[in-house]
C-alpha cells in the first residue's frame, strides 16, 4: 500500500529495541483517509474467501479490523485484556504478551460472539513475532469457528512473525513491510505482500 508507506518513510521513527513508532497514524492519531485505504485493500484481499467475522484485539487492531468490516460488511469483534461484568460465559481465553506495554496479558472474547459457524479473518495493527495472532487463532480454535486468513497493518520482517505462524496453513497479508531498520540506514520499507 504505497500511501502507507509513503507515510511510515515520512513519520516512523526508530526506538531503541527494535520498536518502530508509527504512532502519528496507527497507535495514537488515525487518518480516516488511509485507515479506510487499509479497509479496502484487506477486503479486496480477502472478500473471495467470504469470512463471515473479523476478529482483532484491543486496542491499536480496532480502527484498520472496523475499516475491513465495513467493506466486507461483516460484524467485527475485539479480544478484550481485561473481563467486564456485561461478558456473558463461557469465554475464551488465551494469553500473549504486550510488546510495547510489557508483561502479559490474560484475553478474553465471549462464546456469545465467536463459535463454530464463523469463518474469520484477524486483523491487527503490527506482526512482529507473531504471538498476539497466535493467541487469537488459539481462542478461533477453541471457539470452533474456522480461520481463513490473517492481516497486518505493518509487519517486521526482521522479527519473523510470517515463519513463527506458517503451520497454521492459511494467508498472511499485510500492507507494509519493514524489511530492517537502523540508525544507519534508517527504515527500510516496500509494500506488504
Ligand atoms: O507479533 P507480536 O510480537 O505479538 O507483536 C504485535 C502486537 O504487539 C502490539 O500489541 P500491544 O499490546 O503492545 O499494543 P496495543 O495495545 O497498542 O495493541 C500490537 O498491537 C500487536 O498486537
Ligand atoms: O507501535 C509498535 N511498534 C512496534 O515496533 C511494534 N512491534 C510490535 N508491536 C508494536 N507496536
Amino acid at each position: 500500500m504505497d500511501s502507507l508507506v509513503q507515510a511510515i518513510r515520512e513519520q516512523g521513527v526508530i526506538l531503541p529495541g527494535g520498536f518502530l513508532k508509527v504512532d502519528g497514524l496507527v497507535n495514537h492519531q488515525l487518518l480516516p483517509r488511509l485507515t479506510r485505504e487499509m479497509g479496502v485493500r484487506f477486503a479486496q484481499h480477502f472478500a473471495p474467501l467470504r469470512p463471515n467475522k473479523v476478529l482483532t484485539i484491543e486496542v491499536s487492531g480496532i480502527a484498520p479490523a472496523i475499516a475491513a468490516a465495513m467493506e466486507l460488511d461483516v460484524p467485527m469483534v475485539y479480544a478484550r485484556k481485561k473481563k467486564p461484568l456485561t461478558m456473558k460465559e463461557p469465554a475464551f481465553t488465551a494469553s500473549s504478551v504486550s510488546r510495547t506495554k510489557g508483561g502479559n496479558v490474560d484475553l478474553f472474547i465471549s462464546s456469545e460472539f465467536l463459535g463454530p459457524d464463523d469463518r474469520v479473518i484477524v486483523i491487527d495493527d503490527f506482526l512482529a513475532s507473531g504471538g498476539t495472532l497466535r493467541a487469537l487463532t488459539g481462542m478461533i480454535e477453541l471457539s470452533g469457528a474456522t480461520l481463513l486468513g490473517l492481516g497486518c497493518v505493518v509487519e517486521k520482517e526482521f522479527e519473523k512473525g510470517r515463519e513463527h505462524l506458517a503451520d497454521l496453513n492459511v494467508p498472511i497479508h499485510t500492507l507494509a513491510n519493514i524489511v530492517r531498520m537502523s540508525e544507519a540506514e534508517g527504515i527500510v520499507v516496500v509494500a506488504g505482500q
